[in-house]
Parts: structure tokens; sequence; C-alpha cells
């Protein structure tokens, strides 16, 4: 009967520390089991038995008492039990009239656990769960709530940034709209020319006063244009509008130097022609002119025609430019006939037009200057010596029928309307409006008393002869030196006429 009872208690006590933490059985000279977190423990018969994760008894359990450590409200709802105080429990031990099977084993003296403490634990139980399930779901709220903030923190601080970015790009992204249009527009109109007529021309001195003009004929009639230039007279300016084009190309380079280039066709214009520009290095401009093509004569026979060999002093201040210019007709005729080479030789008389050096120190542009600026006109000397001027695109249109027609030997460009020097500072002082004087200086050295082109050969070979009147070419040049005036006063610099070297004394070889 006792193995029996003790059979019964020690189910019990299985089946509750089985199921539930913190349940204690003590019951005397009964060994108990508990279960803890390790899994199932026995206690020796008498033990005080208590879940790790409880406070300390108060006191111990009386002797065949049925203890739990009960977590939650006890029934009835009369406030909180402390931890591990004994809860008394109604019911009835087997032995003493207990129900077997109903309040489980209660042995005398052990206080049973009833229904409704059993009520009462399912509900904690639940309780828990649920306590736990809305932790559990309160935590993920909130990890989530986290990141969709750092989400929303990162992308207001990615907008931020963008727009910030977007600031900045936003006028630099004008500026290339801009640049790009200028790139798009700047060109002048370009005539298409098929491979077989296209041609590859080379244009040595191509960025000054005439050959930029002759640039800009032969690339709007379609032809591939190579400007080679030191850049001692002439200007970037000058060609500026053309950088960039596929059918150009610009070489900083001196003729006197070798350049071994693959071409059609040569135009050799490199030469100051500006007196005070070439004597200011005579050797240089020898240099120029003997590898040149252009070649310019003082006349003994008036007017001038291409049989006329020239009166020249070959020791004079001009020499450099009149020798040189000989020079170099006699080497391209020596390469003509010893070596097959093609050649075309334009004799060129003055010529003047836009573009033409502010600092030239010819007498169109020196004229011009003075008038647009109330200073006095200097006339070297009385001012009787004469000139023919041709405006520069007469020339350059005779230039190309010159070389594309077959005429080898020498021709005369120029406009043979002559004036007195003293006739043109008239004009000019008429023309600009200008209140300036006339003011007479001593002679230039060695200056040429006549010049007049004789241009029946070029009417007849050519079919060439100028367009331009005098008045509409030197109204076209004083509207160009009136703008140039207004860029220089913008850039704080003002050019002054440079002065011809003057006649020391010896009178002019004629
Ligand atoms: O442009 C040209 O085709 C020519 O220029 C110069 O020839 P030149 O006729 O002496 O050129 P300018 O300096 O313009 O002189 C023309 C005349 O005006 C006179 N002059 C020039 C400048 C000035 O301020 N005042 C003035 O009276 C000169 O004494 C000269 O009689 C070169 O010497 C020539 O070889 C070249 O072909």
């Amino acid at each position: 009967m006792m193995r029996r009872h003790e059979e019964a208690f020690r189910m019990h006590c299985r089946k509750r520390s089985a199921t539930q933490l913190g349940h204690a059985c003590v019951h005397p000279g009964l060994s108990a089991t508990t279960r803890s977190p390790t899994g199932l423990r026995s206690h020796p018969p008498g033990a005080t038995i208590r879940h790790p994760a409880a406070s300390p008894l108060p006191s111990p359990q009386p002797r065949g008492a049925c203890a739990m450590t009960a977590v939650g409200r006890q029934s009835g709802g009369r406030g909180r039990r402390a931890r591990g105080a004994p809860l008394r429990l109604r019911g009835r031990f087997p032995g003493s009239g207990a129900e077997p099977g109903r309040a489980g084993c209660v042995p005398p003296g052990m206080v049973s656990k009833g229904p409704l403490l059993r009520l009462l634990t399912a509900i904690n139980r639940r309780r828990m769960k649920l306590l736990t399930g809305l932790a559990f779901v309160a935590y993920v709220a909130s990890v989530w709530g986290n990141f969709v903030n750092m989400r929303s923190l990162q992308e207001n601080g990615d907008q931020k940034v963008e727009s910030k970015i977007e600031e900045a790009v936003a006028p630099l992204r004008e500026k290339i709209r801009d640049l790009e249009k200028s790139f798009t527009q700047k060109y002048p109109p370009v005539k298409f020319l098929s491979e077989k007529d296209r041609k590859r021309i080379l244009i040595t001195g191509g960025a000054g006063f005439v050959g930029s003009h002759l640039t800009d004929k032969l690339m709007m009639d379609g032809h591939e244009v190579t400007v080679v230039d030191n850049f001692f007279t002439g200007r970037k300016r000058n060609v500026e509008h053309w950088i960039g084009h596929e059918n150009f190309e610009l070489i900083n380079h001196d003729v006197v130097e070798p350049l071994y280039i693959e071409v059609d066709q040569i135009y050799h214009l490199a030469s100051p022609a500006s007196p005070p520009n070439y004597m200011y290095n005579p050797i240089k401009t020898l240099k120029t002119n003997t590898i040149g093509t252009l070649n310019m004569l003082d006349p003994e026979v008036h007017p001038q025609n291409e049989d006329y060999w020239g009166h020249v002093n070959p020791i004079g201040p001009r020499a450099c430019y009149d020798e040189g210019k000989r020079v170099a007709e006699t080497m391209c005729y020596a390469y003509m006939k010893q070596e097959g080479v093609e050649v075309r030789v334009a004799r060129i008389f003055n010529t003047f037009g836009p573009r033409m050096h502010m600092n030239d120190g010819r007498v169109v542009s020196n004229f011009i200057l003075q008038a647009l600026q109330g200073e006095a006109l200097t006339v070297y000397g009385p001012g009787t010596q004469t000139r023919a001027f041709q405006y520069v695109s007469d020339l350059v249109n005779g230039l190309v029928a010159l070389m594309n027609s077959n005429v080898s030997s020498p021709v005369n460009l120029g406009n043979p309307e002559e004036h007195t020097i003293l006739e043109f500072a008239q004009l000019i002082k008429k023309l600009v409006g200008s209140e300036s004087e006339i003011q007479f200086l001593s002679e230039a050295q060695d200056d040429p008393q006549k010049r007049k082109p004789d241009i029946r050969k070029a009417k007849l070979l050519l079919g060439w002869e100028p367009v331009v009147p005098l008045e509409e070419g030197l109204n076209k040049a004083i509207h160009y030196f009136r703008k140039e005036l207004e860029y220089q006063a913008n850039n704080q610099y003002i050019p002054k006429p440079k002065p011809a070297r003057m006649k020391k004394g010896r009178t002019r070889h004629n």
C-alpha cells in the first residue's frame, strides 16, 4: 500500500516537474524529481526543491506540503504573492479521503494544487505566450521602424547631396551648351568639293594680312588649307574662325626651317612687307625671301610691266626685301628649268584692307589710325611720291586665278589707279571725318618716287582686274581699324603708328 502510494506520488511529481518550471515537491521518505532547464533531476527524500530561477524560499516548507513557486496573480486578484511563498491549496491526500485522479496525489500535510490554480497557471502561460508574442511583435515593429527611419534619413541625405550637386553642375551644363552652340555655328559657309576637285593647299604666312584673306577664299571654295606661320607679323586672330574646321590646319613654323608636307599647291606669302618690319631684322627678311615666290621691284620704267627687272640699291635698307624677292624669283625659275617644278610668280603691288597689323607702319594703316585718334597725319617728304593701292580681296582673286592658270612667267597684280601720298592723306582725313592736321616729315630713305602696275598681262591671260573702288575699300579698312581701336581700348592698349626709317642725308638712287 505504502509502495503504491509512493509510486502515485512519484508519478504526480514527475508529471508536474515534466511540465512546469519552478514546481517543488517534498514528500517524507520519498525522493523527488524536478525539471530544470538542463533536464530532469532527482532529489533525496525530504529535500527542499526549488527552481534555479526562483528566489530563495523564505522558510522550509512543512513536510508533506506541496508547494509551488508561483508567478502571477493569486486567484481572487488580491495582489501579488511573494516569490516562493507557499500557496495553500485545498485538496485531499489519498488515504486521507482524497479522490484519486482528481486532485492528484496530496500526501497528508501537503497542499494540493486545485483546478483554480491550474486554470491560473494555464492563463498565466497563455499570458506569457501572449506577452512574448507581443514583445516579439513590438521588437519586430521597432526594428522595422528603425529600418524605415534609417532609409528615409538616408534618402533625405541623398536628396540633399543630389540637389547640391545639381546646383553646382547646372551652370557648367549651361556653359557646355554655349560652347557647343558656338562650335557648331561659327564657321563661315564652305562649298562642298568632290575628292577630285578638292586640293590640299599650303599657305606660308597664312595668318598674315594677305595670307589670312587668301585662307578665307580657299576654305570657302572647299579646299583643304594648311597655314604655316611663325607669327612674326601674322596673328592667330586672323584665322581663329577656322580653327577646328576639318579642312583647316594651323602650324606654327618658321619657313627658314625645312618643312616636309605633301600638298598640291603652295602659296608662299611668308615675309614681312612693311618697311619698318622687314628692316627690323634684315637677315631674317633675306632668309625668308630667298625661299619665297614674291617679288617687288623698284621702278625705273613707269608704269612697270613684267619685263621690268627692277632698279634697287643692293646695299640700302630696303635691299633685304627687294634683293630677297629677286633671288626668290631666280630660284623659282632655276627649279622650274632643272627640276620641272611648276611655278607661278605674282608681283604684288601696294595692298590694303582689314587685318593689316595695327603696328604695320605702312602708309594706309598709319594715316587711318592717326585720323581716327585725332593725331597729325605724317607725310614723309613733300608727299608728291605716288602709289597705286589695291583692295585685298582683288589681290586674293588674282592670286587664285594665277595659281590655277598655266602662266608660269611673272604677272603683276595691283590696282593701276595712281595717287600721290598727299592725296591719300586728304582722302583718308575726309572719309574718317577727322580734324587731324597733315604734318610733313623728312623723306624716308630709298623711298620709291613712283609706282603703278601695268596689269595688261593679268587682264589678257587671267581675265583678272581689280573691281573694288578705292573709297569703298578705304571705308572697309576704316571700319576695321575703328573696331580694333575699341578692342584695344577695352584691353588697355593703344597702339601708336610706327615711324618709317628716315633718310639720312643721302639722295635716293633712282
Ligand atoms: O605694301 C606693299 O606692297 C609694299 O610696301 C612697301 O612699299 P611702300 O610703297 O614703301 O609702302 P609704304 O610704307 O606704305 O609707303 C608708301 C609711301 O607712303 C609714305 N609714307 C609712309 C608712311 C607714313 O606714315 N607716311 C608716309 O608718307 C612712304 O614714304 C612711301 O612713299 C614695301 O617696301 C614694298 O616692297 C611692298 O611691296
